[in-house]
């Protein structure tokens, strides 16, 4: 697990590539009006999105309708380019419970304009994540239940069994795009339910219950 000095299951502290796939959820596509994708949409997040628990969930100064999606994130161990869909699962060296926090009004203005989403996407604490999960905790990353609430009520459940791409199809894609390499996050899509969070809000999210988070949403 350790490289050099650093350890993966601090993936969050390596400066590495938060790679985000969108629309892999047919109902998530459809609550938004989108057509279901053929092939994966992908966007980026920078490290410094990165929130842990016991810090906020900041609300861009900027944007009016913040929004939550819970997603199953795969951890990278060992990196790789233009990785086979039948060896992908061994290049992941575990997974995280992450919220990939969308500025909505704003994301629907870019797309208006036929702009990239990073405003809506990539801002600090657009991902806040969970404790490392070790891949021998979820043999099956295409059958576990997704989960979160606010303020105790449930808005997002879902199964990663109703991806559109699973895990190793989704390895395979990125990595003839782009290098994975270790310590790089991917984050699976979200299941539908997605809704608005306000300062004060409480989320909490889970992955059954093999990992569960809490955060407090603040303005900048
Ligand atoms: O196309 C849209 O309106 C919105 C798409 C997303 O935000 C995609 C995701 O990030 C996702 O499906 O998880
Ligand atoms: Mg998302």
């Amino acid at each position: 697990m350790a490289s050099g000095t650093r350890n993966v299951t601090r993936f969050w502290e390596w400066g590495r590539k938060i790679v985000c796939v969108g629309r892999n959820y047919a109902d998530h596509a459809k609550e938004l009006n989108n057509a279901v994708p053929t092939e994966p949409v992908l966007f980026l997040k920078p490290p410094s999105a990165y929130v842990r628990e016991g810090s906020p969930i900041l609300v861009p100064a900027y944007s009016s309708n913040l929004h939550h999606e819970v997603e199953l994130g795969v951890v990278i161990g060992t990196g790789g380019t233009a990785i086979a869909r039948a060896s992908a699962m061994d290049h992941v060296a575990g997974y995280a419970l992450c919220l990939d926090m969308t500025a909505r009004d704003v994301q629907d203005a870019c797309k208006a304009k036929g702009l990239p989403w990073t405003l809506a996407k990539a801002f600090d604490t657009s991902c806040p994540v969970s404790e490392f999960v070790p891949r021998e905790r979820i043999p099956d990353p295409g059958d576990v239940r997704l989960w979160l609430r606010v303020n105790g009520q449930l808005r997002q459940e879902g199964n990663t069994a109703q991806m559109i791409f699973p895990v190793p199809y989704l390895i395979s894609y990125v990595s003839a795009i782009m290098t994975l390499e270790e310590g790089d996050l991917i984050l699976t899509g979200t299941p539908a339910g997605v809704s608005s969070v306000r300062e004060h809000d409480e989320l909490q999210a889970g992955i059954e219950d093999i990992v569960t988070m809490t955060f407090r949403v603040d303005r900048h």
